[in-house]
């Protein structure tokens, strides 16, 4: 237990995507970015966040131990829990949901693929929870203009009102449970499933660290971002 800290939130990393994006190969968690496998970097970015007292990842088909055997050596300062993921992101988060340790009232959910982000995140989305929000977004604004076509023609969208949103996402636990139970609708992210309760979403600054790796380009970005903080490979939290 780390000295002065709130470990009041488990984080749930899915990890189950197959990354077809990405292209052919391992699933992307398993991918390496800078001699590491993507899940290695995302667990032990949250493993650091003070606010953080356990760690649940949803892993690929068949690949749980060989996750639990590569997460075991960089996770000592929060308990490991590995399960299967499912077919769908939101599967792999309601599976992960499932075996979040009961102390816990506040609840992360982190994309393996968002490698990069930093612990501060966790903790200022946490902390965002804490003070009362029941779900909470870290949020970039849109640096591009933005045109919505149709099979009609085009038009530019007013961007400043538009947000590009990341995770760790943050929840009080019962409100991500019961979003789950109440909403089977294919949706691309836990903040959306909330939403559907009527519930509103607090969104908090996000982090460009915190880009997900999706497609080929991504990685690229990421060696660069993962060069410029020096590299975090090898040191166990
Ligand atoms: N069945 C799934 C699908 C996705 N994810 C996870 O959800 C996160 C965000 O998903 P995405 O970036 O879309 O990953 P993939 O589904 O692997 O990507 P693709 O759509 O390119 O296959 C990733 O950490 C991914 O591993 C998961 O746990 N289970
Ligand atoms: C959850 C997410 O990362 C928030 O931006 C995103 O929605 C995941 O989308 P994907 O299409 O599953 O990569």
């Amino acid at each position: 237990m780390r000295p002065n800290s709130t470990q009041d939130t488990v984080a749930l990393v899915p990890a189950a995507g197959r990354g077809e994006r990405l292209g052919p190969g391992a699933p992307k968690s398993l991918r390496h970015l800078g001699g590491e496998p993507l899940v290695v970097h995302a667990v032990r970015r949250l493993a650091t966040a003070s606010s953080v007292a356990a760690v649940v990842v949803a892993a690929p088909p068949g690949a749980s131990e060989t996750v639990r055997e590569l997460l075991a050596p960089v996770v000592m300062t929060a308990e490991l829990i590995v399960v299967e993921g499912g077919d769908t992101r939101q599967a792999s988060v309601a599976a992960a949901l499932a075996a979040a340790p009961g102390h816990c009232d506040i609840v992360l959910v982190h994309d393996a693929a968002r490698a990069l982000a930093p612990p501060e995140l966790a903790d200022a989305v946490a902390a965002a929870v804490r003070d009362g929000h029941p779900a909470v977004v870290p949020v970039l604004p849109v640096v591009d203009t933005v045109r919505q076509v149709t099979a009609s023609g085009s038009s530019t969208i007013d961007r400043e009102a538009l947000r590009l949103v990341q995770t760790p996402q943050g929840f009080s636990r019962s409100v991500l449970a019961k979003a789950h139970a109440e909403c089977d609708d294919a949706l691309t992210d836990d903040a959306g499933l909330v939403e559907r309760l009527g519930l509103p979403v607090h969104t908090v600054p996000g982090h460009p660290n915190a880009l997900k790796v999706t497609r080929p380009f991504d990685l690229v970005v990421a060696s660069a971002v993962l060069a410029a903080e020096g590299g975090m490979a090898g040191s166990p939290v």
